[in-house]
């Protein structure tokens, strides 16, 4: 296992880069520490694929270094890097049996016969498979030939990471939940650096401890689960992490406080001087309705079970809140109040007020 650190990465895939857009990854510093589980996270186009390329060696970077425990590997190809991938469809054979699969990347170096049974029982325990290894890979459904996708990248105990590439892609709905928690449960035994490719929030927040988060080329924040839906750094985080995502309103900022349609609202902190297109961001977890607020006017209530989801409009702009209980009818004259120390305000895009007092 290692540490894996990516310094000042840049990569286009044009000739004679000029511009940002011209680069598919624009700045990328990373460290990422021997054993941890990380996800990178990020909508579709944003560079996740680039950076895993770079990262197994397909793809060598436009410019900066990547270092496996501070040795340079930029250079080196892929099969020099000691990587173990999972994508996302199951990469088995099919006319093997399951325990063949699984001993095939042991007995492919060499490791004699009474490590490679005693390593490939184990994984199969750690899976859930060890009822199936006799079985023929083909007969298996394709959560099962996943799992064996899985199994042969955490058989081996040399590699330095092991990368999941959206690996629940081609799993059922209803099954994806159980894979998710095996995996998260795989890396608090096994204790590998795991790095996992997605674009889908759960899957990144069960299983990472560490999320990097992605837009246009670019890391926008890298954080706990919890740091990520309590302290968005970014707009595009707040949107993208969360159900429904963070409110944003269009403020004025004077003397270090925001003004939404002329009323004050409480923040977090302070507002640092500076110029850009001011908002205010609040997450529907921290909008409550009550007798004092802005005053806005109910548009829709959506039951989704555990809560509802209201959302009604104050100067134009829509705000959704999560209620537990009784809820207001649409049309309803209600006020907003946001809790202070959860709304903050962001310019361009990025976090602008001073953390809580
Ligand atoms: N071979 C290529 N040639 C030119 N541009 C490319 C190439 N591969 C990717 N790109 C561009 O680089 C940017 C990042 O793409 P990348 O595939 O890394 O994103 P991604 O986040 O992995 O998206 P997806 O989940 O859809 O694969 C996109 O704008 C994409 O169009």
């Amino acid at each position: 296992m290692a540490k894996i650190t990516l310094s000042n990465l840049r990569h286009s895939y044009y000739p004679n880069p000029s511009k940002p857009e011209d680069y598919a990854l624009k700045e990328i510093d990373l460290e990422w520490d021997d054993g941890g589980a990380y996800a990178l996270l990020g909508p579709s186009g944003c560079g996740k694929s680039t950076l895993l390329n770079i990262i197994s060696g397909l793809l060598v970077p436009s410019e900066g270094k990547i270092l496996f425990d501070e040795q340079d590997v930029t250079a080196e190809p892929p099969d020099r890097r000691n990587i173990a991938q999972v994508f996302q469809f199951p990469v088995i054979y099919d006319t093997m049996s399951v325990y063949d699969n699984l001993a095939f990347p042991l007995r492919n170096r060499g490791v004699d016969a009474a490590r490679v049974d005693a390593r490939v029982r184990e994984i199969a325990e750690m899976l859930d498979v060890t009822a199936m290894l006799d079985t023929k890979a083909a007969g298996l459904s394709p959560d099962n030939k996943q799992k064996i996708s899985m199994g042969r990248g955490l058989v081996r105990d040399d590699v330095n990471v092991v990368m999941f590439d959206e690996p629940l892609t081609v799993i059922d709905p209803h099954l994806k939940w159980k894979l998710r928690s095996k995996l998260k449960e795989l890396h608090q035994r096994v204790r590998r650096t795991m790095i996992y490719v997605t674009h889908d929030q759960t899957e990144a927040l069960t299983f990472a401890d560490q999320v990097v988060v992605m837009q246009d080329g670019e890391v926008v924040q890298i954080g706990t689960p919890v740091e990520l839906f309590e302290r968005p750094q970014h707009t595009f985080v707040g949107h993208f992490i969360g159900s429904p995502g963070m409110n944003l309103l269009p403020c004025e900022v004077r003397d270090g406080g925001a003004f939404f349609e002329g009323s004050a609202v409480p923040l977090e902190g302070a507002v640092r001087p500076g110029e850009g297109a001011a908002q205010i961001g609040v997450r529907p977890e921290f909008v409550s309705l009550g007798a004092t607020g802005l005053p806005a006017r109910v548009a829709r209530v959506a039951d989704v079970g555990r809560h509802s989801v209201v959302d009604a409009v104050t100067g134009g702009v829509s705000v959704k809140a999560i209620v537990e209980g009784p809820v207001p009818e649409q049309g309803a004259e209600v006020h907003l109040a946001f809790k202070p120390e959860q709304t903050r305000v962001y310019r361009d895009g990025w976090l602008a007020t001073e953390a809580g007092r």
